[in-house]
């Protein structure tokens, strides 16, 4: 599937003023396939032998100039279908002995994006013209990376100069930045940076940089080698404080990546020592780093991200989304002081944008502007969707969504928020089965990235390409999945707190595991995000549980013992932790006492053993009964694609995506490995470890869980 795009071409049409403009084609992006590089070394190649030419202009087709390398060659490496790498990575000669070194200069025009391997190769050019509208960044770090791929070919060393170009053309600190956050720059700012040499409109383009090429030819405009650029380094003793600053920073940020480091070290090695030396150190690095588990788990999120959006039978039947206006919102409440209290808290956080630099007053106001409350239904006649978002509670949804018929035109979607509730029992009482739907937003719903879109057997394919589409305008990442108690991600949820509770009961300190699951990568452990949701919340969702799987529900009374106490979660300012002022955590040694009550009302005792879990075994015993449910949600097809469940498990709960997904991840220990591990456990700690069927099957088959399944 993915091979055949690893095509594409480029054409080169020589003008009557000799300007050569070459066009890279390769739809959807213009990446630099293998075919891509080996057809722009001929351009080029061509381009400088014509005596008809003198200066050459480098575009992308259809208003893209390149999304960068191939990121299915990557993928190729990674999986061993590619021992040694070389086709696909040719971009070292084109950009060093071909371009930057030719004799004829070269300019890029540059509209709609200039990302990874497509910058390099407009930063090695002799000059820059962009649209305003372009973006322009080096974003390999997101794949476990750093740019820079042409380093891959030891022989053409003398050309390839990766990661030093960026430093050399807009500064040290901002290359860092760059590279570091993966952000991107659009026309205007890379122009104040010096990355691009000017800024035109779309239509104006191609001619302002053909002429600003034949400039260069007759030296009417100086020929800049970027690589060999000065001006915008620091001096020596400066550039170390932004290196010492910038690891810093990384090390805080991402504690458990290595490759932001590798990136720090090889624009240093680069500056302090030379281009040359820093070549050295970027190519062993990449090597390693393109082997890396994090870079395989990075690319694989990349493709499985974009996988959400092909759904068999309902994205591929031609359908298209409905126009849902845009955006005006109603807020309907029950009263007048919980409907002020709501626009008062969207308020609030669209405010706290605007403090932060993210988002204009003028867009603040605007966008306040499309919200209104009501009381009623009236103003409902006539909206496109509505989502219900009240409490968990069966029968009042049912009422609402009874009232929801009546009063919504007849094209409305009617979703629902609901976290655990069937969607079946919702509409129970309505005849609208085919447009409900549930939005599940994660909370806080202004951050989370995740909109679990839930369809039932009767949801029309319609709906649910309607809803994807306006998931995907409010900047959400859509994830399509059956409809079940819990549905994707709660149900994955539901054994992460569930384990940390059995350990608890069962002798392991609570704070530790919090610890230790936040070393993992988690944003918070198990026990933080408890008091976040909120014990309200978190035992009613156990509820829903209780009652659908009852037979692999660890009962536990350590939660509704804290809530009699009045101990809610962050919101009481006491649960697992004690809360100051600025909603700060401490732990509380006063919770030694729900424990011990809790485990002598279920009857458990301490295991010593447990009660010295090392680190890696509280890691497998929390997050392997997760791994269990995601096997059961996928073997019901609640899930379309195993996929699917890496990336409702990164965006949903947070799993850290460098490790790929709670799936993919798993296949990094094998089923059998895993399956073995839960049943030991549910031997002596009882069923709710107990291994799924299809975890046994694949376990048998020494078969993987992610890979081999999807397609
Ligand atoms: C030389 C360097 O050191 C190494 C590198 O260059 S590494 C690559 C660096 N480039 C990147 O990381 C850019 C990755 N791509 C993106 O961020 C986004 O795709 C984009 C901003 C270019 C376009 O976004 P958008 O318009 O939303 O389209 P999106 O759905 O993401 O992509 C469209 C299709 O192009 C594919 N695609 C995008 N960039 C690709 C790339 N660099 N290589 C291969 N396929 C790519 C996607 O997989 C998708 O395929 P599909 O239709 O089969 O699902």
């Amino acid at each position: 599937m993915k091979g055949s795009r690893t095509k594409g071409t480029t054409t080169i049409e020589v003008g009557a003023h000799g300007v050569a403009l070459i066009t890279i084609i390769n739809p959807p992006v213009n990446s630099l396939s293998s075919d891509v590089l080996s057809s722009l070394k001929d351009s080029y190649e061509q381009a400088l032998r014509r005596d008809d030419v003198k200066a050459i202009v480098i575009t992308g087709a259809k208003g893209k100039f390149s999304g960068g390398a191939d990121i299915s060659a990557f993928e190729k490496v990674q999986e061993g279908k590619v021992n040694e790498p070389k086709p696909d990575f040719k971009l070292s000669e084109v950009l060093g002995d071909t371009l930057e070194a030719a004799k004829k200069p070269s300019v890029a025009a540059i509209d709609g994006l200039a990302l990874g391997g497509g910058l390099e190769v407009a930063m090695a050019c002799h000059a820059r013209i962009s649209t305003p509208t372009a973006r322009l960044g080096l974003p390999e770090l997101q794949l476990g990376l750093i740019p820079g791929f042409g380093a891959m070919k030891s022989r053409t060393f003398d050309s390839i100069y990766g990661t030093q170009r960026l430093p050399r053309l807009v500064g040290i600190a901002k290359a860092l930045e760059m590279m570091l956050t993966s952000k991107t720059v659009k026309g205007e700012e890379a122009h104040a940076l010096g990355l691009v040499d000017a800024v035109v409109p779309p239509n104006e383009l191609v001619s302002v940089a053909c002429q600003w090429a034949l400039d260069i030819s007759e030296c009417r405009r100086p020929w800049i080698a970027s690589l060999y650029k000065t001006e915008k380094l620091d001096s020596l003793g400066e550039a170390r404080e932004i290196f010492k600053f910038a690891r810093a920073q990384a090390q805080k940020q991402a504690p458990n990546l290595i490759h932001p480091l590798v990136c720090i070290d090889v624009v240093e090695h680069g500056i302090v020592s030379g281009p040359r030396a820093g070549l050295y150190k970027e190519f062993e690095s990449f090597q390693e780093l393109v082997r890396s588990s994090i870079s395989k788990s990075l690319v694989h999120i990349f493709f499985s991200l974009r996988g959400t959006t092909k759904i068999p039978g309902i994205t591929d039947l031609g359908l298209v989304p409905r126009r849902v206006n845009n955006y005006p919102v109603i807020l309907k409440e029950v009263n007048d002081q919980f409907m002020q209290a709501g626009i008062g808290r969207v308020r609030a956080n669209l405010q706290s944008r605007v403090k932060k630099g993210k988002m204009t007053q003028e867009v603040f106001e605007k966008t306040l502007s499309l919200l209104k409350g009501s009381l009623d239904y009236e103003s409902f006649k006539d909206v496109d969707m509505v989502i219900e978002a009240v409490i968990e509670n069966v029968s009042l949804k049912q009422q609402i969504f009874s009232d929801l018929e009546k009063y919504c035109p007849p094209h409305c979607i009617l979703a629902s928020n609901t976290s655990t509730i069937d969607l079946n029992l919702i509409g129970k009482q309505t005849k609208s089965q085919d447009r409900i739907i549930g939005a599940h937003f994660f909370s806080p719903a202004h951050v989370m990235p995740l909109l679990e879109i839930v369809r039932t057997k009767q949801t029309s394919p319609q709906v649910i390409v309607d809803l994807m589409d306006v998931g995907k305008k409010i900047r959400k990442t859509p994830v399509v999945v059956g409809n079940c108690t819990g549905f994707a991600v709660n149900r994955m949820f539901f054994p992460y707190t569930q384990a940390a509770i059995l350990l608890v009961e069962h002798g392991v300190d609570l704070y530790e595991i919090d610890r230790v699951i936040t070393k993992f990568g988690m944003p918070m452990g198990p026990f933080r995000l408890a008091d976040l949701v909120g014990f309200g919340v978190a035992i009613a969702t156990g509820m829903q549980f209780v009652e659908n799987f009852a037979e692999r529900t660890y009962k536990s009374l350590l939660l509704p013992l804290m809530q009699e106490d009045k101990r809610g979660g962050e919101t009481t300012r006491k649960g697992f932790y004690l809360y100051d002022d600025r909603r700060k955590a401490k732990p509380d040694p006063e919770l030694r006492k729900y424990i011990e009550k809790a485990r002598s009302i279920s009857g458990v005792a301490v295991d010593p053993k447990l009660a010295r879990l090392p680190e890696k075994d509280i890691v497998e015993m929390i997050f392997f009964p997760v791994v269990n449910e995601a096997c059961r949600v996928f073997a019901e097809g609640i899930a379309v694609k195993a996929a699917d469940l890496d990336i409702a498990s990164v965006m949903g709960m947070g799993f850290p995506p460098y490790r790929g997904g709670i799936m993919f991840w798993a296949d990094s220990f094998g089923s059998k490995y895993i399956y073995s591990r839960l049943e030991e456990w549910s031997k002596t700690y009882g069923e709710f470890f107990e291994p799924c069927a299809f975890l046994a099957e694949r376990s048998a088959k020494g078969a993987p869980l992610v890979r081999h399944l999807n397609f």
